[in-house]
């Protein structure tokens, strides 16, 4: 079966599909927004590792300790002297295996805490491992990626995107890091933390940390959309590109057999032509292609000055009683083609009608005209018959001159007055008749 993407029936199906497919695809689109997030939890989980820091005083001790570790609950009593605060981290590499969890496919961290304290800011942060920056020195030496938040913002579950992240500066200043250090990677996440910045006492409580994402993520379903959509319309293209490549094909094969018809109908016609203009017998023009002749000489040269010989064989009747009507038609095809043989290509034979010929010559004085007429009596005097060199026809010609402006018919009237003067004078001799 032949595809035609112009047929009414396959146009509106097509049209049907593409409009659910339209719909489908804004379907998918927009519900997408709205499907439940892919979840990870990081804490609580069976096997967890977490970890607290601080500023170590020598009389007082560390300043941030456990309240209750399985619990996550934790305390920070960071002095205005103390040269730095302290943090909660949950460590998710071991020391056998360094690398960390891949986040990639995730879009952001969801922290649940409670606090109570003086602090007016938390700071989070993610640790990725990469061999490339690791220094032999820190193996702690991870790419550090941190973003500050309001506590009031913190009390709330918290959901910090990944891309709200930015490389801490700290971290850049001490590894004169690079353009491309400065990107933010989550291929490998050693450390999810919370820091306390400022001074004072703070109560902490890490309930719940998890990593969230979309199953498809926005770009990739927008890539596939966007391939989806161009691979529809590159087919359609291709394939109203080959549709009108038929029809051109179609069309050019049309425009040849219309081309071939017309040249076969023309050679037909040139065919028809002939026939209507020539006489059959001998090959020579009928009265019709003597006419055609004379009309288009008309249009040109015009007829005046033309000469007119018109010739009848003598005594032809008798020929063919004594030997029959078939030799009588050879003679005749005989005669007509010495005369054609005899005459300049400019001149016009024709038979006009049994044993009558016309021969219209170029125009030229009536001496030339006879000239030639006494020329054409000779010659069929050669027309022997019956294989016998004694037996030979004979011509009466009469002729005459086209008068200016004068009609052909008018000549060979006159033509025709000579002819019978010609026979009246015995025969086998020519008579002209002035114009
Ligand atoms: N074989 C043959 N004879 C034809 C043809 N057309 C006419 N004829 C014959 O030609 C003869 C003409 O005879 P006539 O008109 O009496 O003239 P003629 O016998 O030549 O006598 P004159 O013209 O007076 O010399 C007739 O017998 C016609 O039948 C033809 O196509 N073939």
């Amino acid at each position: 079966m032949r595809l035609d993407i112009n047929n009414k029936k396959f146009l509106r199906g097509y049209r049907k599909v593409s409009y659910i497919l339209l719909a489908a695809t804004a379907i998918l689109f927009i519900g997408h927004y709205f499907l439940p997030l892919k979840r990870l939890v990081l804490l609580p989980a069976g096997q967890v590792s977490t970890s607290l820091y601080g500023y170590t005083d020598r009389d007082l001790g560390i300043t941030g300790y456990w309240q209750d570790q399985a619990a996550q609950k934790w305390a920070c009593d960071y002095k205005k002297t103390d040269p730095y605060g302290c943090g909660w981290s949950l460590q998710l590499n071991t020391e056998a295996d360094p690398s960390g969890e891949n986040f990639n496919d995730f879009d952001a961290l969801e922290i649940s805490l409670d606090y109570s304290g003086p602090a007016t800011r938390l700071r989070i942060y993610v640790r990725n491992y990469n061999p490339a920056y690791l220094s032999v020195e820190n193996s702690g030496s991870t790419k550090v990626m941190s973003m500050t938040l309001p506590v009031g913002d913190a009390l709330k579950p918290l959901h910090v995107k990944f891309d709200e992240f930015d490389v801490a500066w700290w971290w850049l200043r001490e590894r004169k890091a690079n353009w491309h250090e400065t990107q933010l990677e989550f291929d490998s996440v050693t450390d999810i933390g919370v820091d306390l910045v400022e001074p004072g006492e703070h109560r902490v409580q890490i309930d719940q940390v998890a990593v969230v994402g979309r199953w498809v993520k926005t770009e990739a379903l927008l890539t596939i959309v966007i391939g989806f959509w161009m691979s529809v319309f590159l087919l359609e293209g291709v394939v109203r590109f080959y549709q009108l490549y038929r029809i051109a094909q179609r069309n050019r094969e049309n425009i040849r057999q219309v081309e071939e018809k017309q040249r076969m109908l023309a050679e037909e016609n040139k065919q028809l032509e002939t026939i209507a203009n020539t006489d059959p017998l001998t090959g020579i023009y009928n009265r019709a292609g003597l006419k055609g002749r004379l009309d288009a000489l008309q249009k040109t040269e015009g007829l005046s000055g033309l000469g007119v010989l018109l010739m009848d064989i003598d005594h032809f009747k008798h020929l063919n009683d004594q030997y029959g009507h078939d030799l009588g038609d050879k003679v005749l095809k005989t005669f007509a083609s010495l005369l054609s043989m005899n005459l300049r290509e400019q001149d016009i034979l024709a038979r006009l009608g049994g044993e009558e010929f016309v021969v219209v010559l170029g125009s030229q004085s009536p001496e030339g005209i006879k000239f030639v007429a006494e020329k054409l009596r000779r010659l069929a005097l050669q027309c022997t018959f019956n294989g016998d060199s004694q037996r030979h026809i004979s011509v009466s010609i009469g002729v005459t001159s086209m008068a200016l402006n004068e009609e052909f018919s008018t000549a060979l009237k006159r033509a025709d007055n000579a002819l019978y003067q010609a026979k009246q004078n015995g025969r086998n001799c020519v008579e002209y008749e002035s114009g």
